[in-house]
């Protein structure tokens, strides 16, 4: 088995060209894909592994200047792969129900169909959800559950739904609860349940419906950025299983995946992506300092309420 540091690795995937997709070159020639949060990130990632793959890709998110500096570096790293494939860019907001027909309608029109559609753009605050003012609540949820779902429906009803096709989500390590993110995690457990439900109810449409959960590691400095803290990764490794951070390219090849041929008797399912993270423990909270919360037993009534009101109780 080979060995390879971490530090190795990280430095092969900084070099500023370099692409070695798992998959085999043209897997997804003649395809058209959507991949929402194209311009940063997870999402970038994505994009320019299809776009490898011969896939055609819209990357759409809110910020103008994001997409357009996201478009350049995919663009010049494109020409330098010597790879010919499409990318288009536009502007949307996933919250925007108008804004979600649109990008898909146009994307169709423009291209004629649309074969997948890869909801990564979300996102959260850290807050302690006492804290959390309502307006802080919707914007989460309205981004990861709602925007999710009509990016889903305006796919399925403008195109998968006579043409087949296959979804792709975005969720988190929120299986044992989310303490400091809990409306994003409200919201991505919204989206692993939307997730099988929309794999049973468009199974007949052969359209396919899968989700990623990535655990709290996927190091990308727009990630860290929406922190307010470059170094937020830094410590995580440690408390993983496998002693290490993930890339943003070990989330790529598992959507890439499951957007294959390889995946085409997988529906409803969500694969984690976290290291063995979340079977572990929840990194990024540490419990505060209490006395321990009173406990029950019938002893322990019977000692706090004395014999007499036990007896009454007879
Ligand atoms: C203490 C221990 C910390 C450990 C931390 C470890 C963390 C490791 C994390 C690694 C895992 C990474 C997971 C990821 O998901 S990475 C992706 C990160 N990228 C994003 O989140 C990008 C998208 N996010 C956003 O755009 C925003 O966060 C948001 C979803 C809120 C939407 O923004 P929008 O622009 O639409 O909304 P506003 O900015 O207008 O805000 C609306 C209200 O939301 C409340 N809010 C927003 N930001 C904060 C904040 N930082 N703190 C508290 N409250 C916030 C607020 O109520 C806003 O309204 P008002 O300002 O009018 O009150
Ligand atoms: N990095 C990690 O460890 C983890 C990440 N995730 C999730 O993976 C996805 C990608 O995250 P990552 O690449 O790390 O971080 P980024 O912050 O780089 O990506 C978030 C992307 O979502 C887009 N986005 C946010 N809100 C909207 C919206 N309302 N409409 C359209 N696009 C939107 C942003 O673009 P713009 O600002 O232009 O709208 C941005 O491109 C997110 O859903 C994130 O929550 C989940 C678990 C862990």
């Amino acid at each position: 088995m080979s060995q390879r540091s971490s530090s190795t690795f990280e430095n092969e995937c900084q070099k500023p060209f370099a692409l070695s997709s798992v998959f085999r070159p043209g897997l997804f020639e003649g395809r058209v894909a959507i991949v929402t949060g194209g311009g940063t990130g997870i999402g970038k990632a994505i994009a320019k592994e299809l776009l490898f793959l011969g896939c055609t890709v819209v990357i759409a998110s809110r910020k103008k200047d994001r997409l357009a500096s996201g478009a350049e570096e995919i663009r010049t790293w494109l020409t330098h792969t010597g790879q010919q494939a499409t990318l288009h860019v536009l502007q949307c907001n996933i919250r925007n129900e108008e804004e979600v027909k649109s990008l898909i309608s146009t994307t169709v029109l423009t291209y004629g169909k649309l074969d997948f559609l890869i909801n990564n753009g979300g996102g959260q605050f850290i807050s302690n959800t006492a804290e959390i003012r309502l307006k802080g609540w919707n914007a989460v949820v309205e981004t990861n559950l709602t925007g999710t779902f009509l990016m889903c429906r305006e796919a399925y009803n403008q195109w998968m739904k006579h043409h087949g096709g296959v979804i792709v989500n975005m969720a988190m390590d929120m299986w044992k609860g989310s303490p400091l993110m809990g409306h994003s995690g409200a919201a991505r457990a919204g989206v692993v349940n939307l997730t099988k439900t929309l794999g049973v109810e468009w199974a007949q449409s052969n359209v396919r419906v899968n989700c990623v959960a990535p655990g709290s590691s996927i190091v990308s400095p727009t990630a860290a950025a929406n922190y307010g803290d470059l170094n937020v990764f830094d410590g995580i490794g440690a408390t993983i299983p496998m002693k290490r951070t993930g890339t943003v390219e070990e989330v790529s090849s598992a959507v890439c995946f499951l957007l294959s041929p390889g995946a085409s008797f997988i529906t409803g399912e969500t694969i984690r992506i976290d290291g063995g993270q979340s079977f572990y423990t929840t990194p990024t909270y540490s419990l505060p300092d209490s006395k321990p919360t009173d406990k029950y037993s019938w002893q322990s009534c019977f000692d706090a309420e004395g014999p007499e009101a036990a007896k009454s109780k007879l």
